[in-house]
């Protein structure tokens, strides 16, 4: 039994009094860890504040990391910094990074290292743009970016690692991916996983659905065999309805 895993992506909003309203209001609401990680990834700042005052179930992640310790890389975080502030997690290779900020396959790659090497959980984010998901290459797009992403990572790690597979036409549009759409994709991703690994590692790794998940989808998407849980954006930022996702994960 694989457990269900939702994460809030924040992106670019919220001030520290915000995060930490939010952190406060459902900190003893969110179920047990038992049944569910529940996780929210803020911008850098605040993350120090947000782990000190984060209860027994839920859990803070960043939205990038460096892939060295350090330099003279103006603007950018370090995995060190990251494990001394305490997150849990890591969002690495989000499609908003990769279209605006260049990043490759090959830094994607480097940083999931780098993430394991500090004890961070990384969320790797995987999917298509709609040019690809209509010409019928969505299964081979996101083979290739899971096998450069996954390189050189054992199974051990694989199958701590969680990978949250986003269209990219399915953020912030309101268009979701149908159910089955997502979960044949995430079926497809974890055959690509069977075929780099093996059973277990396919069978014991979690993937996520991201794009447009909102109170009134989720329940259909978390009901699909493959589907483990979700990244959310928009609606992962008003603490009720972080609730209702979290609680609906639960009943997975
Ligand atoms: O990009 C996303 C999460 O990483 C999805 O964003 P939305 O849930 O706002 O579509």
């Amino acid at each position: 039994m694989r457990k269900p895993i939702i994460a809030g992506n924040w992106k670019m909003h919220k001030t520290r009094d915000e995060a930490l309203q939010f952190v406060y209001s459902v900190n003893m609401k969110v179920p047990s860890k038992e049944y569910v990680e529940s996780v929210v990834c803020a911008q850098s700042p605040v993350l120090r504040d947000l782990v000190k005052r984060q209860g027994d179930n839920l859990r803070i992640g960043a939205q990038n990391m460096h892939y060295l310790d350090s330099g003279a890389y103006t603007g950018e975080i370090s995995a060190p910094l990251l494990e001394d502030v305490g997150v849990s997690y890591v969002i690495i290779g989000h499609s908003e990074r990769r279209a605006y900020y260049n990043e490759t396959d090959a830094a994607i790659n480097k940083k999931l290292h780098q993430a394991f090497r500090y004890g961070i959980t990384p969320i790797l984010c995987v999917g298509e743009s709609l040019e690809t998901r209509e010409a019928g290459e969505t299964d081979a797009f996101v083979k290739k970016q899971v096998v450069a992403d996954l390189k050189g990572l054992g199974s051990e790690q694989v199958k701590e690692l969680v990978i949250a597979y986003e269209p990219i036409w399915a953020i912030g549009t309101g268009k979701t991916a149908t159910a089955e759409m997502a979960n044949d994709t995430i079926k497809a991703i974890r055959n690509v996983v069977r075929d780099l690994y093996d059973e277990e590692t396919a069978d014991t790794m979690r993937i996520q659905y991201g794009g447009s998940v909102k109170p009134a989808n989720v329940d259909e998407l978390l009901s699909m065999s493959d589907i483990d849980g979700a990244l959310v954006g928009g609606a992962s930022l008003d603490p009720d309805s972080f609730l209702v996702l979290v609680n609906a994960a639960v009943k997975k």
